[in-house]
């Protein structure tokens, strides 16, 4: 077994350094043709983001390893990364997994359980696996992951908490963290909660959930979220992807 450490090395270059990452949610519902695929792989080249995330809190029909395959071929400079809302979509054609433990909330089947059911399939597979804390935080409204994992989410006020959160996985040995505020959520995470975390906590940090402006991404990156994650924003605004890596360039130019 060959297992590769490309996605983490990323991460932690990111977090030491200051330089920041985009990455692009492809939720797989929304790829119904080869022609979809070929659109979203050319849209990712041109915006030149750093990562590719593939997954969904459930799906419609699961062509995930389909999709993967075919990342590979059309894109295969930009690393894809399964962000799975349960062990279903675990495929191991994806560069990286993120062996996401739902620590903001008290569901053991989405702390462990899912885990357990994929550990033998990860053995086998020589996937880069990323152990990664994921909080979910409240972003104003519920989302698809509330309701999919029946669990409480993190005030975005309250940043003790959030902390304390990190901190208990970072002990159990996680090294990525992921806020989330929720797919689509009105309001994303708060920059006093990023802050918090990144004042504590040297671990690399993941950002998501309504991020839908290139407002909202600054801000994201200025309180210090080292990787952003973009979803339903580019529906929206397909212009979003390329203003985000500029400006991420734009840092990387002034860091140098
Ligand atoms: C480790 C393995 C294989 C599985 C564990 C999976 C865990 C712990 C998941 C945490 C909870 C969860 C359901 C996360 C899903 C996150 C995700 C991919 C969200 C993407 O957004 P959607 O919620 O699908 O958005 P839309 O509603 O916009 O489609
Ligand atoms: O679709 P958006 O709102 O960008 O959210 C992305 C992701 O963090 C959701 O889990
Ligand atoms: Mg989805």
């Amino acid at each position: 077994m060959n297992r590769k450490n490309r996605v983490g090395t990323f991460l932690e270059e990111l977090a030491n350094s200051a330089k920041k990452g985009i990455a692009w949610l492809i939720d797989p519902d929304d790829i119904r043709t080869t022609e979809d695929l070929e659109n979203a792989a050319e849209a990712a080249i041109r915006a030149k983001v750093d990562l590719l995330f593939v997954g969904g809190s459930i799906l419609q029909r699961n062509h995930v390893d389909q999709i993967l395959s075919h990342l590979a071929l059309l894109c295969p400079e930009i690393p894809t990364v399964l962000f799975p809302g349960n062990a279903l979509q675990f495929s191991p054609k994806a560069d990286a997994l993120l062996f996401l433990s739902l620590i903001s909330g008290r569901n053991p089947d989405l702390l462990i359980g899912q885990h357990v059911q994929i550990a033998p399939l990860l053995e086998k597979s020589d996937i880069e696996i990323l152990p990664t804390g994921y909080m979910l935080v409240d972003g104003g409204e519920k989302t698809s992951v509330h309701y999919i994992s029946q669990t409480i989410p993190l005030p975005n006020h309250h940043p003790d908490l959030t902390v304390a959160t990190a901190l208990a996985g970072k002990f159990l040995g996680l090294r990525y963290f992921y806020l989330d505020a929720g797919s689509g959520a009105p309001q994303p995470v708060s920059m006093e909660l990023i802050k918090a975390f990144k004042k504590r906590m040297t671990e690399p940090l993941i950002v998501g959930g309504g991020l839908n402006s290139l407002e909202k991404i600054k801000n994201a990156f200025f309180a210090g979220a080292d990787l952003v994650v973009v979803g339903n924003g580019i529906g929206k605004n397909p212009e979003l992807l390329a203003e985000a890596k500029a400006f991420v360039e734009s840092l990387r130019v002034m860091a140098n």
